[in-house]
């Protein structure tokens, strides 16, 4: 059985209590590793190096070219263990064999944007007035504290460790408590790719105890969060302390709005995928299906057709379309959103149980869902299931399309379907939130920003933007002519 540990200045590292956490393959219900259960001791050992380092060591001071060989060095690494990673993440988070080596592929090619991105730098040199030269510099943030969720374990990390590592910072991640088997391979590869000692460490263990020391820590300058929007809100809280810099990538309730003159077939096949990609379990789920009254009845006929025929079973299993939830106690809580929608009134067209038939009788499987005849006030309406559950909606026309859209407290993503080019355009300008798309679903690049509007989220990760999360903006003046200021009498 692999036994993980945590990595701290350069060493791996036992935790400070013989504490350890079952690490369990939500396909079957078996152990697969045991993780080190990191305390408050251990957070503060590593934000103490991660300090000293950002203080005393070479990582800050090194030219971009420099640090952008490190990352091309990673992502040479990430390539050459894709096969063994790609496995790992089916075994923990139990996603297909598809969507984890796809998450694989996404995480070299975030070192390898950074790599090229640190060697562009943005600034400014200008001359102001009253002979004054004035250049406006990027400094790194300091040490910063990464938090991410259990959906995405390695791809979330790499989206945080890349920017940050290239901005010269020094980090700490902190993976889920229950998936943290990637994060310490991608740690095996940062110590064979050499990198300084303390500059990039990791902590196991619990939200409540290490992430809310890094979050409470003085000595952090910085938390890049992603995570449930409840979550987001502790953190906000505890790091007010030091008024630390915060990034928030939260929740989502996100519409999926189909238009009457929308092709139909693509319009289904994108909104399954929209849902039921990732089991659900994708912060950008389309989440609500907002079709138009007319062909409302077409619409969710087609839908309910093929989310039956989806192949639901392991990830590792090449026929598996769709993987499990990600633990039990997940399983259980889509399973209550799906009693509560029953006893809301809405209409359950499709799936509404676990599967345990054969060899999924031990896994935490649970069929495409989908409801009809919902209210905007329900609770599976508003409120992030987080599983394959598709909760349908209608509107008349444009205007209650996008009344409909923006009817939650979310903004996290939105997309449109329909043949008339203009209405797309009104529309997605409409929708609050910050990825948006049309006659598409889930496409997403590193290049471009990723964040929410409204409680969806602060600041946006990715593209020049998420290498900007993770920098200090200076201004330096130089007086081109020396001489005193006149200002008080002598
Ligand atoms: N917007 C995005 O880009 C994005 C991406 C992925 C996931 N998510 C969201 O993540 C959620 C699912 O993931 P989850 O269940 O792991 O989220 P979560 O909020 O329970 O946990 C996320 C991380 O925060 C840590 N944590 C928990 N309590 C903490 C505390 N008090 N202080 C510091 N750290 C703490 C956890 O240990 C974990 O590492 C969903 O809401 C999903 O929408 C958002
Ligand atoms: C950002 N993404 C889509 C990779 C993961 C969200 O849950």
């Amino acid at each position: 059985m692999m036994q993980l540990t945590m990595y701290i200045d350069g060493k791996w590292k036992n935790p400070s209590k013989d504490n350890k956490r079952d690490i369990i393959n939500p396909a079957n219900g078996e152990v697969i590793a045991e993780a080190a259960e990191g305390t408050a001791e251990d957070a503060k050992e590593a934000i103490s190096q991660a300090k000293r380092a950002f203080q005393d060591g070479e990582w800050p001071e090194m030219a971009p070219a420099e640090r952008a060989e490190y990352l091309y060095r990673i992502a040479a690494k990430l390539d050459e263990n894709h096969d063994e990673l790609t496995r790992l993440e089916t075994l923990d988070n139990g996603k297909t064999h598809t969507e984890a080596s796809f998450d694989v592929t996404e995480a070299a090619d975030c070192f390898r944007y950074y790599a090229g991105l640190i060697r562009a730098p943005e600034g400014q040199a200008v001359d102001a007035p009253e002979s004054t030269h004035t250049m406006v510099v990027h400094e790194p943030v300091g040490v910063c504290g990464l938090i991410v969720p259990w959906n995405f374990p390695l791809l979330m990390s790499v989206w945080k460790m890349a920017p940050a590592l290239a901005a010269g910072n020094t980090v700490i991640l902190k993976p889920s408590e229950i998936t943290p088997v990637t994060a310490v391979k991608l740690f095996e590869i940062f110590d064979e790719a050499g990198l300084p000692d303390g500059v990039a460490n990791l902590l196991l263990g619990h939200g409540a105890v290490v992430g809310n020391e890094l979050a409470t820590s003085h000595d952090v300058d910085k938390i890049s969060f992603t995570g449930g929007t409840e979550t987001g809100r502790a953190i906000m809280k505890s790091a007010a302390g030091n008024l630390k810099k915060i990034s928030l990538e939260l929740g989502g309730k996100s519409p999926n709005i189909v238009f009457q003159d929308a092709d139909l077939d693509t319009a289904v096949d994108h909104a399954l995928f929209g849902i039921y990609f990732g089991a659900g379990q994708v912060c950008s789920s389309g989440s609500r299906i907002l079709v138009e009254e007319s062909i409302h009845d077409v619409f969710v006929e087609r839908f309910a057709e093929r989310a039956k025929k989806i192949t639901v079973g392991p990830g590792s299993d090449p026929a598996s379309e769709m993987g499990p939830l990600v633990s039990e106690d997940h399983m259980n809580k889509v399973l209550s959103y799906i009693a509560k929608g029953k006893e809301e009134g809405a209409n359950l067209v499709c799936g509404g149980n676990r599967v345990q038939t054969g060899a999924l009788k031990d896994g935490y499987f649970v069929e495409p869902t989908a409801f009809t005849d919902t209210t905007e006030t329900m609770r599976i309406v508003q409120e992030e299931i987080f599983g394959p559950v598709a909760v349908f909606q209608t509107f008349k026309d444009e205007q209650d399309a996008i009344r409909v859209a923006n009817n939650t407290d979310y903004g996290l993503a939105g997309s449109v379907f329909t043949q008339d080019s203009a209405k797309a355009l009104r529309v997605i300008k409409k929708v609050r939130a910050g990825i948006t798309w049309v006659n598409t679903y889930h496409t997403n690049f590193n290049d471009f920003p990723w964040g929410g509007y409204k409680q969806s989220g602060i600041g946006r990760g990715l593209g020049k933007y998420g290498l900007e999360e993770f920098q200090e903006v200076k201004q330096i003046n130089i007086n081109l002519q020396p001489e005193p200021t006149g200002w008080f009498s002598e």
